[in-house]
């Protein structure tokens, strides 16, 4: 065979989670070795949780720019699938290499599933390398004063930045070697970007390392300044919109975190929304430091008495909400945000899970599993840890009686109406005074609107005050708490 005659031996750079060139530990190992690098990236079944769907669309564009940026350095991406293990022997077996260098992953399975493999491929004399490119700190790197892992958000970045140094800045290489002889599976063949029907028409995205890199750029030069506050604000384009790109690791976030930390060091941006963001960048790593050391997280409540919860069967509530068909208008905004681009402002996501979760009283798996399908962020860690601290019962969650107001949050983060007018269309010409509630509004205001409830926009699916009402009393019952009067 014609790798047999491979003077040095090539190293497997096994890509999963960290689709860049710059800042790639893995990569930036195994290029040092001087020896020919096979790029490989092996869609196996996730042993976590099979991805969603917007998430594949994100994958396939993904792969695409990294096999066009490997090609660009005389490289390219070989395409395997099938399960990870076969796949690395065979490649290993196909093309003489002797080690395997990886980025790790930190999800509870798939760190079983790769500390199986990298037993494996020892045990067969193969060099294999785990490292962190993902996270700020890995699992186990931030813990208490009792070697516990922290369960409160704020001790836990307190000793992150206190324990975490930042790794020096790695560039992409100028080029890599690869042999050519290698067989790789065509992506166009893997199904990933949806068709009959293509939803994916309103994702307004660019994924890859360039794309990651100019959504960090264009968020330096425009959002960081007003970060702090402007971040609730959904209408504002303030936030990053890094998080799809963080998942599929386009972008480290140490180089997030450091360039925010540069723009405040060269007076472009106030030290303290610098310091918002790199903590917004902490509850990642918060999020996946807790599912690492709670693997059961992920389908229970992480305080156990939330599993007495008395949910709802609601399956039309249920309905409504997906759809945006709810009769509020800041979460139905959300809802056609998500289905129309694959994402959802933070502030939204957090009044639309909550009005999942406490008025409509729908167990907050229900709608982990719909953001888990329909957003192009999709992490495990982080969907089940919000959803969890939305439901209060979360490591380091809301209080029980944190209701948010679906009006009260509209009027206050959409005050002007912006997000409603994009998202809800029908709703655009209702003056701001009953745009967040539109039955409130005087029939002649409607007409006027040419809102007809019931036929242009839904009546509200419920009310309010009740469903507040109600939500508290199973709150307080399944926590025994009784001390709080019912805040919005
Ligand atoms: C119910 C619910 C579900 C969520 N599901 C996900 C998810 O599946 N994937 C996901 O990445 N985020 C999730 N989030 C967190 C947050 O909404 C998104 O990370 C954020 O909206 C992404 O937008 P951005 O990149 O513009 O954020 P920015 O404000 O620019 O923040 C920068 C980065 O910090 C991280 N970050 C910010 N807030 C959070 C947070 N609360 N938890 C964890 N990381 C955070 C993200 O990586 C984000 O890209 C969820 C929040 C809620 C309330």
């Amino acid at each position: 065979m014609e790798f047999a005659c491979v003077a040095t031996k090539p190293v497997v750079l096994w890509f999963r989670r960290d689709l860049r060139l710059n800042d790639n530990p893995a990569l930036y190992h195994a290029v040092a070795t001087g020896r020919p690098i096979l790029p490989v990236f092996i869609q196996d079944r996730d042993p976590d949780r099979p991805a969603g769907a917007a998430s594949l669309w994100w994958l396939d564009k993904s792969l695409r720019a990294l096999d066009a940026s490997l090609q660009d350095r005389g490289s390219r991406l070989i395409l395997r699938r099938g399960d990870s293990l076969i796949q690395l022997q065979s490649l290993i077996q196909e093309t003489g290499a002797d080690a395997v260098f990886m980025n790790r992953l930190f999800e509870p399975a798939a760190f079983a599933r790769d500390a199986d493999i990298a037993h494996e491929l020892k045990s067969a004399g193969v060099d294999c390398r785990g490292f962190n490119g993902s996270l700020l700190a890995r699992p186990g790197a931030v813990l208490n004063g009792s070697d516990a892992p922290y369960k409160v958000f704020t001790p836990f970045m307190k000793a992150l930045l206190a324990a975490a140094e930042p790794p020096p800045p790695t560039p992409a290489p100028r080029r890599i070697d690869t042999p050519d002889a290698v067989q790789t599976e065509s992506i166009d063949d893997w199904g990933l970007h949806p068709t009959r029907p293509d939803w994916s028409q309103g994702f307004d995205w660019t994924p890859g390392e360039a794309g990651a890199d100019a959504a960090l750029s264009d968020f330096l030069a425009r959002g960081l300044k007003t970060y702090a506050k402007g971040r609730d604000h959904p209408a504002l384009p303030t936030t990053s919109r890094l998080s799809p790109h963080l998942h599929r690791g386009e972008i480290s976030p140490w180089r997030a975190a450091q360039r925010a930390r540069d723009a405040a060091d060269a007076g472009a941006v106030p030290a303290a929304e610098a310091a918002k963001f790199v903590s917004e960048l902490g509850w990642r790593d918060f999020s996946a430091h807790l599912l690492h050391h709670f693997p059961t997280m992920t389908d229970r409540a992480f305080r156990p008495e939330y599993e007495a919860m008395p949910w709802r069967d609601d399956p039309e509530g249920l309905e409504a909400w997906k759809r945006g068909r709810t009769g509020y208008p800041l979460v139905d905004a959300g809802m056609r945000q998500l289905w129309t681009t694959g994402w959802m402002h933070n502030r939204v996501r957090m009044v639309v899970a909550s009005f999942l979760v406490k008025h409509l009283l729908i167990d907050w798996r229900e709608g982990e599993a719909w953001f888990w399908d329909t957003l192009v962020d999709a992490d495990l860690a982080s969907n089940v840890q919000n959803w969890q601290w939305v439901a209060g019962s979360g490591a380091d969650a809301a209080p029980y009686f944190r209701i948010f107001n679906p009006i009260a949050q509209g009027e206050k983060f959409d005050a002007e109406g912006g997000y409603v007018r994009r998202w809800v269309p029908e709703l655009r010409r209702l003056p701001d005074r009953w745009l967040q509630s539109p039955w409130t509004a005087p029939p002649e205001v409607l007409r006027d609107a040419g809102v007809r409830l019931g036929k242009d926009y839904p009546h509200p699916i419920l009310d309010h005050a009740q469903a507040r009402a109600r939500a508290l009393d199973a709150l307080k019952a399944v926590t025994g708490r009784d001390d709080q009067a019912g805040h919005d």
